[in-house]
């Protein structure tokens, strides 16, 4: 079964008009609100793609209620720890730019913390963790380092989809599959990355570190994967960017419903990187449909 981890769940509002008027007051037309952080995105797309997974995480208040209800809606299962502040709001804005205001969250007890844990320390063998996004800022910078090292003592294959030491921190555990975009991999390494051909030395070395794949997005230009055995260069399909909010989220569904399905890492990359425009060119997280009809457009070499 896959599992997938949002220690910061979002209700994501996405609002668009032509022009920010900074100072005035700016009239919007219909904005779209969706269930939204990283692991839960995860989930919504593992969904549409008929793999079935079940969310973990904090969820609180009547943001946590709407968040909750929309994934009842979806048939999700869940399997949250209920905090008592509310869970946060993300305003994206779409104007001639992309502007995101991300929230930093309730404050989450020790008391909560352990009821997560224990729930992680359930997990077997059998299943894959997703553990995706920022953590709550009460949390300390450990705590991915703390849950994957419970999955790693239960043989529990896990994912990651984070930035900075919450990332760098989880690398000697072996996770699956990472998947930073270009600007967070050239954080870590405290360069500017700019091409395909400059992610791929950088890649590596977080191999050396212990990744076993890694998924590298250039948003429209382009994607790499490295593992041991191979280096791929991916381009990604044309087409209008609505919104990528969602998009990354989209390419770690993608790669782990294809990867189910054919064991076949090439397949699941070309597949992912599908599904991250299918998103990028959508209100909203792809379809099913969606990415299959941009999947000719995806070439590896
Ligand atoms: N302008 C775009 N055109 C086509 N595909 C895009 C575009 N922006 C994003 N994508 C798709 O979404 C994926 C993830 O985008 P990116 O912005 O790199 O990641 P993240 O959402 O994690 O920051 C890309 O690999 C690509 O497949
Ligand atoms: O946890 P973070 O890093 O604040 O990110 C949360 C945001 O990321 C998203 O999951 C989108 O992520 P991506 O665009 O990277 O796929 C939104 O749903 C959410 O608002």
């Amino acid at each position: 079964m896959i599992y997938t981890l949002t220690l910061n769940p979002s209700v994501d509002y996405i609002i668009e008009l032509d022009v920010v008027q900074l100072g005035e007051l700016n009239r919007i037309g219909n904005p779209s609100k969706f269930a939204g952080g990283k692991g839960i995105n995860v989930s919504r797309v593992l969904n549409r793609m008929g793999v079935s997974s079940k969310a973990l995480g904090f969820i609180g208040g009547f943001t946590g209620d709407y968040i909750v209800d929309q994934l009842q809606k979806e048939n999700i299962a869940t399997n949250f720890v209920e905090v008592e502040e509310d869970t946060r709001i993300n305003v994206k804005v779409k104007a001639d730019t992309e502007t995101e205001l991300n929230a930093n969250g309730p404050a989450i007890s020790e008391e909560k913390f352990a009821e997560l844990k224990q729930k992680i320390s359930e997990l077997t063998s059998e299943d894959l963790l997703v553990l995706a996004g920022s953590i709550p800022s009460t949390l300390p910078k450990t705590t991915y380092e703390e849950l994957v090292g419970i999955c790693h003592k239960n043989n529990v294959s896990f994912v990651v989809d984070a930035e900075g030491e919450l990332l760098n921190k989880v690398l000697p555990y072996n996770p699956f599959l990472i998947k930073p975009n270009h600007h967070e991999l050239g954080e870590l390494f405290d360069t500017t990355i700019t091409s395909v051909e400059e992610v791929i030395p950088y890649a590596k070395k977080l191999l050396e570190r212990g990744a076993q794949n890694v998924i590298v997005s250039l948003a429209g230009d382009g994607a790499v994967l490295v593992n041991e055995h191979e280096t791929i260069i991916s381009t990604v399909p044309k087409g209008e960017l609505k919104s990528s909010v969602g998009a990354g989220d989209s390419m770690v569904a993608g790669f782990l419903a294809k990867y189910q399905e054919m064991q076949d890492i090439r397949e699941a990359f070309r597949y992912s990187v599908a599904s991250g425009s299918a998103t990028a060119f959508s209100i909203g997280l792809c379809t099913k449909e969606k990415v299959e009809s941009l999947l000719p457009q995806v070439v590896i070499q």
